[in-house]
């Protein structure tokens, strides 16, 4: 219990989260499972809720402001009974009964998350703090989507969890890293103040079918500028890396985050590590060979090197990536042709 002085300050000991409603435990009432995903609408939500619906046992929220999301990526499901979806800021607060909530709103790809960077740390600190309340008011367990940009520039390498990271504070990337660094803290206070139950799931660059088509993001930009047989703007040098994980193995990593017992942080990614020049040789090879490389300017910040260290995930989720990268760029290329109205060349 909660230990205070007489004017009621001070809160020194733990005080337990609610347990679920009563209902739960009931004899003769069998609960679905009731599952909030934040940022459900964009492209890793919605993908996690295609997953989360496949399982009868599940009903599903989703609360999206749309700002990069979109009802389209939702479509097969507005409608059925076991899915609902509400448009809603996650800097305001929300009231509802739930057991679990996958806490991933936020804008993800830099161009975004720079656009509005004072929303962007509002959305990351006042929203987690909004689903933190959440957590603690109806005794939910509460997965927070963190990012390998945690880790900053690196100078470790690869990153494992351990690693406390190289992040500039004051950058114009900082609304992003320093904000997701602030949500997990605040998720270990809320942890350690009031037991709730968390995990932390450090994301590394996630690509696949239906990201936006103007994300910005590398992969999707080459993809896109080779179908359309534009030169492919690689930014200098072209020598960092990154390392690319497809979107199911990330669903994959999530779910099996929140249905264990470990709080994380855990890295999830795919080891597979590329230079941006490596990764537009393969677009090439795989969409059009003829298509000219762009060297560009970078933007301020840009990491140099990312590559996750992926030994909790694979001892304690039994986890590890299945799709490579020359197996995944396939599947989202035959997407973004369906999208951007334009079939494969045909050669004799
Ligand atoms: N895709 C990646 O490579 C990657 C890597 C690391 C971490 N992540 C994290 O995973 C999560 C999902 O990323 P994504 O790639 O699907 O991005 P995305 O932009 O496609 O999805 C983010 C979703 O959050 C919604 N959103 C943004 N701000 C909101 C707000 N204030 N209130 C309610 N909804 C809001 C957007 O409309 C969108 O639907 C994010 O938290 C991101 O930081 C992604
Ligand atoms: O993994 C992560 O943690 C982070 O990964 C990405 O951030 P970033 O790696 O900077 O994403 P991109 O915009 O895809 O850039 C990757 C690299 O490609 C380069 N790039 C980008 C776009 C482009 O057209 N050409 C190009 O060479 C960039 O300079 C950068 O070095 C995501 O967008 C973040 O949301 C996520 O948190």
């Amino acid at each position: 219990m909660a230990k205070e002085t007489a004017n009621g300050e001070q809160h020194t000991i733990t005080r337990p989260p609610p347990t679920p409603s009563p209902l739960r435990f009931s004899k003769f009432f069998q609960p679905n499972l009731r599952i909030l995903v934040t940022g459900g609408a964009g492209f890793i939500g919605s993908h996690l809720v295609d997953k989360l619906m496949e399982n009868e046992k599940n009903e599903v929220i989703v609360v999206d402001n749309y700002f990069t999301g979109s009802k389209d990526n939702l479509k097969k499901w507005i409608g059925h009974p076991r899915f609902e979806l509400i448009r809603h800021d996650v800097t305001e607060k929300l009231l509802v009964e739930v057991d679990q909530i996958y806490h991933l709103a936020c804008p993800a790809s830099p161009i975004f998350y720079k656009y509005n960077p004072v929303k962007t740390i509002k959305t990351n600190v006042i929203g987690t703090l909004n689903m933190l309340g959440l957590a603690k008011r109806v005794g939910a367990r509460i997965l927070l989507t963190s990012t390998s940009e945690v880790y900053g520039d690196p100078l470790e390498h690869p990153q494992k969890e351990e690693y406390w990271g190289n992040v500039n504070p004051i950058g114009v990337r900082s609304c992003y890293d320093e904000g997701k660094r602030v949500a997990e803290t605040l998720m270990f206070d809320y942890h350690r103040q009031h037991g709730i139950e968390i995990r932390i799931a450090r994301i590394f660059n996630t690509y696949g079918p239906r990201m936006n088509i103007d994300d910005g993001r590398v992969v999707s930009n080459f993809i896109a500028q080779a179908i359309r047989g534009e030169p492919l703007t690689v930014q200098s040098p072209g020598t960092q890396t990154r390392s690319f994980c497809y979107v199911s193995d990330m669903v994959d990593g999530l779910i099996r985050l929140m249905e264990g017992e470990h709080t994380g942080p855990i890295n999830i990614g795919n080891p597979g590590e590329f230079t941006m020049m490596e990764l537009a040789e393969a677009v090439k090879e795989l969409i059009d060979p003829a298509v000219p490389v762009k060297i560009v300017e970078n933007t301020p910040d840009d990491p140099r090197q990312r590559k996750p260290n992926i030994t909790k995930a694979k001892e304690l989720l039994g986890w590890e990536p299945k799709i490579t990268l020359r197996e995944g760029l396939p599947l989202m290329e035959d997407d973004f042709r369906q999208r951007l109205g334009v079939s494969k060349k045909h050669i004799n």
